[in-house]
């Protein structure tokens, strides 16, 4: 979908991206963390022509960037940013009709696609389509800022710390977001973040960087079981790397099917696993009996079962 090939950019001659090549599939989640000032947010803005590479190519669907009118570029792409960017002085449903209407979609189409994308991020549109920025919450106004990234279904969706600046727990909730969205549409996403656990969490492919270069990139799991070097394994956090291994897998992976065990707690089989192994602690327990949905019984899963995960006894068979 968008293809580097020995990209390079400097301002005022001092080089921030060099010879940059990288891929981002089609339908994927793409996530890029790295140090403060790798070069992050430089590489996100070449794609949308906010910034211009000074060297190599930059294709967009097989196409140069530098050959696409910029209006037609960015309308092809939708755009959050951590301060989510909305027009004070427009509602809700007027930000998010922007881009249908410079593409000047007819009026009954966008309001459609407004009242869809509203649901979707869980906003009532009668509730929401007229307020103000203002008179929303810092974590609807990121949620009507990705719902104005998406609005005219854009080829690919660049999100650049879309959720710096939430709470945890808002923080949270609209990660989870992001990966229903995913899944309902397919979308290919770049997203570029600080919080390497939020990496991890959305990543279908993880690139990490350091001073405008790759130092390392693959599936999450790949890297936080194959660290490339001392950077990397500080970066993803030496101490708790059990801990960020469990929480890409889910209780469902893990689980006895068929088995029930009486007096054990109940835990959701689509709950992480770190999650599961804190549950196990807090209950005292090592056993819990495991859930699918409308609470249908599944099996179980124990604690001595979580030690069992493959990636877990490669790491220790290192000596990690
Ligand atoms: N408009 C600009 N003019 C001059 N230097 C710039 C400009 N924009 C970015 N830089 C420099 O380019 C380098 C990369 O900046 P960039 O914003 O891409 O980093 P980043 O990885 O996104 O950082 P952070 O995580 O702190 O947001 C930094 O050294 C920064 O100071």
């Amino acid at each position: 979908m968008i293809e580097f090939q020995n990209v390079s950019k400097s301002y005022h001659g001092k080089a921030v991206i060099e010879n940059l090549s990288l891929h981002l599939e089609k339908g994927k989640i793409t996530v890029i963390i790295g140090s403060s000032g790798s070069g992050k947010s430089t590489t996100l803005k070449m794609i949308n022509r906010l910034e211009e590479h000074n060297a190599g190519k930059i294709l967009f669907a097989g196409e140069e960037i530098a050959s696409i009118p910029v209006e037609q570029l960015r309308c092809r792409m939708g755009y959050a940013i951590q301060s989510n960017g909305l027009f004070p002085h427009w509602s809700v449903a007027e930000n998010i009709a922007c881009v249908p209407n410079l593409l000047k979609w007819d009026k009954q189409k966008i309001a459609r696609r407004v009242d869809e994308l509203l649901e979707v991020l869980d906003l009532s549109p009668e509730q929401y389509r007229d307020r103000m920025p203002h008179q929303l919450s810092g974590g609807q106004q990121q949620r009507v800022g990705v719902a104005r990234a998406m609005a005219a279904d854009p080829e690919i969706l660049l999100m650049d710390e879309p959720f710096g600046a939430l709470d945890p727990v808002t923080r949270a909730s609209m990660q989870k977001e992001v990966r229903r969205i995913h899944r309902l549409y397919g979308k290919t996403i770049l997203v570029i973040t600080h919080d390497i656990d939020e990496a991890l969490y959305l990543a279908d492919h993880l690139i990490l960087m350091d001073k405008g270069a790759i130092v390392q990139q693959g599936a999450p799991m790949e890297i936080l079981t194959q660290p490339a070097n001392d950077f990397v394994r500080d970066f993803i956090g030496r101490s708790d790397i059990g801990l960020k291994m469990l929480s890409l897998q889910t209780v469902e992976s893990h689980m006895v099917p068929g088995e029930y065990r009486a007096g054990c707690g109940v835990i959701s089989s689509d709950i992480a696993l770190n999650e599961a192994l804190s549950r196990f602690i807090s209950e005292q327990s090592d056993v819990l009996n495991v859930t699918g949905a409308d609470d249908v019984h599944l099996g179980l899963v124990t604690f001595s079962g979580l030690l069992k995960i493959p990636a877990l006894q490669s790491q220790m068979g290192r000596g990690a």
